[in-house]
């Protein structure tokens, strides 16, 4: 028996990494279930399993799933109730932005970093096209950074185009499962092409396939970094996907908020007009930042605030 983790899952058969860097191409035995949610696809790349190797040695069965740390998912196309499980044990989730075109809100960023607190995935934020940035871009990137950081979000600086501070990206990666996300446009791809040439050559194959209009399954895959770590690579799924939140269980996920509202004098304080709301006063103190509180607001009140 081994152990290993998932590099690549088709739905049919999965990739298993042992270790000592082997891998060995898996089906299932038995029925692994995940609790609360029905998926379609019950083993995820990330997920760590024991395996049994086949009798000729090329090829294993996965005999046992291991606890996950947190997974994203997504939900399936048709109506069922089901959920498709994109990865698993993600170590970080980066959000892409960038203050070039497309500038991103701050209520996307705050929308992305409550999904990612809901999740359990340790977010960070990356500003691309750093070689665009006006002064005026500057300025706002030292604003946003101030928002963030006094959070405890890391953030980090980048140009893709000109390699500026990628290295620090990649020592940042090191040893982790990571996955990028982010609007269409900001630099995805050539960022994870800059941290991983091998990328590149994938999406092309990729685009060739659909051109020639041949079967394209959905397969999602993760990439070993050359000094370790894992990044997640999903075509078009390079979001964290959907999670419902309860509207009180909002505040949880702003950290800042999470922090204070045992201070709350009502214990389901909604943080919006009661009166000894300790968030409120925090905001009214300048210690909660307005934008971060109007996202809260937003969400709250079913605003789509994702563009
Ligand atoms: N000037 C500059 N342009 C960049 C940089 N990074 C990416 N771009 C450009 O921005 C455009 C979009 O980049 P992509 O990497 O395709 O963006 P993406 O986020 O992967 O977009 P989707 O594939 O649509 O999700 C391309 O024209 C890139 O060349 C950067 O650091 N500086
Ligand atoms: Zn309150």
């Amino acid at each position: 028996m081994l152990n290993g983790v998932v590099t690549k899952s088709t739905g049919s058969w999965y990739r298993v990494q042992t270790p000592d860097g082997k891998t060995v191409d898996c089906r299932i035995r038995g029925k692994f279930r995940t609790k609360g949610i029905t998926t379609t696809n019950p083993i995820a790349v990330g997920d760590r399993v024991d395996i049994e190797l086949e009798r000729n040695q090329d090829t294993g069965v996965i005999t046992k799933l291991y606890n996950r740390k947190n997974y994203i998912i997504r939900k399936s196309v048709n109506l069922s109730k089901q959920a498709q499980i994109i990865a698993a044990n993600l170590d970080q989730a980066f959000l892409v932005v960038t203050l070039a075109s497309p500038r991103t809100s701050l209520g996307f960023i705050d929308r992305f970093l409550v999904t990612a607190e809901a999740y359990d995935i340790p977010a960070k934020l990356v500003f691309n096209k750093l070689d665009l940035f006006s002064d005026e871009g500057l300025e706002i990137l030292a604003d946003y950074k101030s928002i963030y950081e006094n959070i405890g979000y890391p953030c980090f600086e980048v140009s893709a185009l000109e390699g500026t501070n990628i290295p620090k990206l990649k020592e940042e990666m090191k040893d982790r499962i990571s996955l990028f996300s982010g609007h269409s446009g900001v630099g995805k791809s050539s960022l994870m092409n800059a941290i991983l040439p091998e990328l590149a050559l994938r999406t092309n194959e990729i685009s060739d396939w659909s051109d020639k209009g041949m079967h394209t399954t959905t397969f999602a895959e993760m990439f070993e970094l050359p000094s370790g770590g894992f990044i997640i690579d999903t075509p078009g799924i390079r979001e964290l996907g959907v999670i419902d939140i309860e509207q009180q269980e909002l505040g949880h996920f702003f950290p800042e908020m999470r922090e204070r509202m045992n201070d709350c004098r009502f214990n389901n304080c909604r943080h919006i007009n009661e009166p000894g709301c300790a968030v409120m006063a925090a905001l009214e103190d300048g210690e909660i930042e307005p934008s971060r509180y109007e996202s809260y607001l937003s969400i709250y009140n079913g605003n789509d605030t994702r563009s």
